[in-house]
This record gives structure tokens, sequence and C-alpha cells, in this order.
């Protein structure tokens, strides 16, 4: 039975219809295929065709030549991207790939061949009828992680693999079937060959996944720790981390998680060590600002005015965790509705007024101190935010001969 195309798929279809139209076979294939089958919410919609991709650049308006050498256009079709690939085997999937590696192929089912799980290696034509030549179908519904072929060779060919298989198997709450676990055993070490910024985006995904339990019990049971920066020296981290582990949506979130869990490891260096960037970094030291301050203080009007509104999510999620706590996303945003400023800049007063109070005084880091403690009592509701209020205050507080 043909599946049920939704619109995004439907909008697509068209430029399936465009290539078999010149002649070409086209399909749609690999996670959107697999997330359409679990009625989960489709990512990139991915077309695979017999096509070469001058062919695709010659049959569509707007091409965007991607990855030539590797097949790969993206064809921009009603303001949507598709990544539009011809049949291909490919023999090295790293970053610094050779051409050579990749061989176009003249069927569907060769290009499936070489795809690394049975439940991506599922293609489906324009009108919702799968092509399934490695069971992948059976796989979706026994919440199955099944290698294509032989298990070793598909992860030798990429061992980033070994994590996307850990990777599924957190988003999805899938098993790994028994041989492609032992495969993924046998050649853990080769994760080392990988690099640090692809090892990030799929831990990332990995501790984004729902079912990040059931992914942890794999990630302990394969030692891939070993092979991991910071984790190779210290892998006790990893035993420490909460019974009630919930999916963290950045990857900074991960990390103030596990220098809370282990201070000794500083922030700084899991980002060097890691390769992430100078933004991970600082909303990592965020939330872990916020993380120090609930343990001291609980949850106060001051935690909430430094926490980025972009944090709110994971930081709740980490109290819970952490702190075995209730505390509710809404809360968190009841507490920002209420606070009297967004930031320094909505003080009734600035550097200027200082100086004009105190005409006697150099300007210098006092001010800047000055105002850092009168935002601090405006946002706890110690000082109203009027200017004759924080100006008595100052006079109060502030000596002219300081
Ligand atoms: N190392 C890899 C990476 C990808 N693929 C194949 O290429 C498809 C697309 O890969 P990608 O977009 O990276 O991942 P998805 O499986 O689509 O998953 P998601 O979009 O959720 O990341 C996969 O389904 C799989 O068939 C593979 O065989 N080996």
């Amino acid at each position: 039975m043909p599946v049920l195309l939704p619109k995004e798929f439907k909008q697509a279809s068209e430029i399936i219809e465009q290539i078999e139209h010149y002649g070409y076979e086209a399909y749609f294939v690999g996670g959107c295929v697999r997330d359409l089958l679990l009625e989960r919410k489709v990512g990139d919609i991915d077309i695979a065709t017999s096509a070469e991709p001058h062919v695709s650049q010659e049959i569509f308006e707007k091409v965007i030549p991607v990855g030539l050498e590797h097949g790969t256009v993206i064809v921009r079709h009603k303001h949507q991207s598709y990544e539009v690939t011809t049949f291909r085997v490919d023999d090295d999937y790293s970053d610094q790939r050779h051409p050579d590696s990749v061989k176009f192929v003249k069927t569907i089912k060769q290009d499936l061949k070489r795809r690394d799980f049975t439940i991506n290696a599922l293609a489906m034509g324009k009108n919702g009828n799968i092509i399934d030549p490695f069971s992948g179908k059976k796989n979706l519904k026994n919440n199955l992680i099944k290698a294509v072929g032989d298990a070793s060779d598909r992860f030798k060919e990429d061992p980033l693999r070994i994590m996307r298989a850990l990777r599924f198997s957190s988003q999805l709450g899938f098993s790994l079937e028994a041989k492609t676990l032992d495969a993924m055993e046998s050649v853990v070490n080769e994760i080392e060959t990988i690099t640090m910024e692809r090892i990030v985006q799929e831990t990332s995904k990995f501790f984004s996944g729902v079912y990040v339990k059931n992914g942890l019990y794999y990630f302990r049971k394969i030692n891939i720790t070993k092979y991991l920066p910071i984790l190779k020296k210290n892998p006790y981290i990893i035993d420490r981390l909460p019974a009630n582990i919930k999916p963290l949506n950045a990857f900074a979130s991960v990390i103030a998680m596990l220098h809370f869990i282990e201070p000794d490891v500083a922030i700084r260096d899991w980002v060097k060590q890691w390769k992430c960037s100078n933004m991970i970094k600082s909303e990592a030291e965020n939330i872990y600002e916020a993380l120090l301050t609930y343990q001291l203080d609980g949850l106060n009007r001051w935690l909430v005015y430094r926490l980025h509104g972009c944090n709110y999510r994971d930081f709740t999620a980490l109290v819970n965790m952490l702190f075995r706590e209730k505390l509710t996303n809404e809360k968190v945003k009841q507490i920002r509705n209420s606070l009297p400023i967004e930031s320094k800049k909505d003080l009734t007063i600035n550097g200027t007024d200082l100086l004009e109070l105190f005409p006697g005084k150099t300007p210098g880091h006092w001010m800047g101190e000055t105002l850092d403690q009168i935002e601090k009592e405006v946002v706890l509701g110690n000082l109203s935010n009027r200017k004759n209020v924080l100006k008595e205050w100052m006079k109060w507080n502030l000596h002219e001969t300081d």
C-alpha cells in the first residue's frame, strides 16, 4: 500500500516528476522516508536520482552546485531547498573525502546498499510506493537499528556511524541489533579518526534525544568514552549522569551539566578539547551560573534576569534532573515577565547622571560598579527604577571622596 503523502512531500514530488519527465528515475530517500513512516516530524527532504548532476543543472532553473564531485546539487523549488544526489556508492564519508571515493551507480537498490542502517535504506516514489530491499520497514516496526549488509564494513566506511547508531537509539528509543552492536564495539576505537566537529554534532543530537536513557545504555556498553576527549581520562563522569536524565536541546547545556557533575574539568577545557565555538562557551557559562545560583538561593529574579531566554528550557530540565525538583518553564517565564527591567539600558540613570551627581569624582571603575549594584537592587525589587529614588540611594551609599 502506498503511503499517503503530506503537503511538504507533495510539493517535493514536483521535482521527482520533473526528473522523470526527462526520462530519469528519482526517489525520496533516507531520513525523510524513515521519519514519515514513523510519523515523526520530517527534517530535510532528500532526493536520489539516476540523473547526473550536470543533468539536474539543466533540468532545473535554480540549482546550487554544493558537491558536484559527490553527485549533489541543491534544487530550489517554491522557496524550499532539496538535496538531489545521483545514485552512488561511497567508500569514504570523512570531511576530507577524496572525489575518487564516490562512484555513480545505475540503480536505487545499489544506492540503498551503501547506506548505514536498514531504517535509513528506504526509498519512496512520488506516489508513496516504498522501495525496501533490506527490510527497513520491518525493522522500523520492531524498533531495531540494524546495519545494511556486513556491519563491520559499514562502520569501517564511516566510524561516525557508530555515533549515529547511538544517536538513533536516543532519538527513536530503538534497540541495537546484536551483530550491529558487536561490530560497533569492535571498531569503536576508530572514532578517534573522525573530526571533532562531526562528533560534536552527533553527541549534541544524542543528548537531545527523547530516549537519551536508552542511548546511554549503549553508549556505556560499547565503552565509547575511551575514545572521546576528556571522557577518556574521566570516564566516571558518564557514570555520574543523573539517573532521570532528560533531553537537552543545546550542546552548551550538555557542557554545563558535565561541568556541574565534575567541576574540576573547566568549561573552557570542554570547549577547547571538543572544539566548540565561543558561542557555546558563553551559553554553557550562562547556564552553569544559573545552576550555581539555584543551588545557593533557589529560583530568584536575579537568576532569571541573568539567564538567556534561549536557555530557559534546558535550565528547567537540568534543575529537575540535578536537584530533583519540579520546576516548569512557565514559572521561569512568569518571573521574567514580572521583572522591572530587561537590561541595564532600561535603568533610569546612566554614567552621565553619576558624574553630574558627584562632580568632584573622576570617571573610573566606580561608575560601572555602582550601576551593577543598582541594577541588581532594581531587579530584586529592593529599589524602584525611578530617577529620584536611584539618585537618593546613591547619595546615601556613595561619598564624594570615596
Ligand atoms: N554516515 C552516513 C550518513 C548518512 N548516511 C545515509 O544518508 C542519509 C541522510 O543522512 P543525514 O541527513 O545525515 O541523516 P538522516 O538519516 O537523514 O537523519 P537526520 O536528518 O535526522 O539527521 C541517511 O538516512 C543514510 O541513508 C549514511 O549511510 N551514512
